[in-house]
C-alpha cells in the first residue's frame, strides 16, 4: 500500500453501498500514483455496553482513526436513512475530535456517495449530511461535474453531490450502467484532486 491513499469508508448493512465502494475504489486505481483504501465502520448495537469483534466477519477491515488521518483524500459513503447518514457512519465521525483539533484533514479534498430505495427519498439530502462534518474539519468539498454525460441521462442514481443507487426491489445492490460510470467518475476526480492539492 502506498503512502498516498484516498480512503474509501462506508457503512452498508445490506450491500448497496459496499457495491459502490467498489467501483470508487476502481476508479481511484485508475489514476497513477495513488490508491484507494477500502475500509468500512462497524455497525451500532442497541445497547451501548456492546462491542463488535475486531475483524468484521465479511467485507472490508474496520477503518482506524489513524487510517483517516494519514489519507490524502476522503470518499464516504452511506445508505440513505430518513435523508441522512446511518448512525455507525456519524457514530465514527463523532470520535474524530482528535483529527479535528489537530488540523489533520483541512485542505483534504472528500466527496460522498449514497444509496437509498426510492428516487426522491433523499439521496441529495443524505450527501449534503455527510459534507457539513467534513466541512467543519475543513476538507474541500467535491461533487460531480456534468461533463459526465451520464448525469444527464441517468434514470436511476447519480447526483452533482455525488454518486448515488437507486436500490428498489428488483435491483437493490446491482448498479446501473449509469451508476457504476459515475461512481468510477467520482474515484478518478477525488484521486486527481488529492494528488494536485498534495503539490
Ligand atoms: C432505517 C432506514 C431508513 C431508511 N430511510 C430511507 C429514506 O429516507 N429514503 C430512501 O429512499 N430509502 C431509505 N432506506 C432504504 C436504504 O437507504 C436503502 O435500502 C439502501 O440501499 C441500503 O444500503 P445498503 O444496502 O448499503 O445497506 C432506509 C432504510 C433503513 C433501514
Amino acid at each position: 500500500m502506498s503512502n498516498t491513499y484516498v480512503l474509501v469508508l462506508f457503512y452498508s448493512r445490506h450491500g448497496s453501498i459496499a457495491e459502490m465502494a467498489k467501483y470508487i475504489a476502481r476508479g481511484v486505481n485508475s489514476v497513477a500514483n495513488i490508491e484507494a483504501k477500502v475500509r468500512q465502520v462497524a455497525p451500532v448495537s442497541e445497547t451501548s455496553e456492546a462491542t463488535s469483534d475486531a475483524i468484521p466477519e465479511q467485507g472490508a477491515p474496520y477503518a482506524t482513526l489513524d487510517e483517516l488521518a494519514q489519507c490524502s483524500a476522503l470518499a464516504i459513503g452511506s445508505p440513505s436513512y430518513f435523508g441522512s447518514m446511518a448512525a455507525p457512519l456519524k457514530h465514527f465521525i463523532d470520535q474524530t475530535s482528535t483529527i479535528w483539533m489537530t488540523g489533520g484533514l483541512i485542505d483534504k479534498p472528500a466527496c460522498a456517495f449514497t444509496s437509498a430505495s426510492s428516487m426522491h427519498g433523499g439521496h441529495e439530502q443524505c450527501l449534503q449530511s455527510m459534507m457539513i462534518p467534513l466541512l467543519h474539519h475543513g476538507m474541500i468539498w467535491a461533487g460531480l461535474p456534468y461533463k459526465n454525460k451520464a448525469l444527464i441521462g441517468t434514470t436511476t442514481g447519480g447526483t452533482p453531490y455525488g454518486a448515488s443507487h437507486l436500490a428498489t426491489t428488483t435491483s437493490e445492490n446491482t448498479l446501473s450502467k449509469d451508476e457504476i460510470a459515475l461512481c468510477e467518475a467520482q474515484g478518478r476526480r477525488i484521486a486527481e484532486l488529492a494528488l494536485k492539492l498534495a503539490k
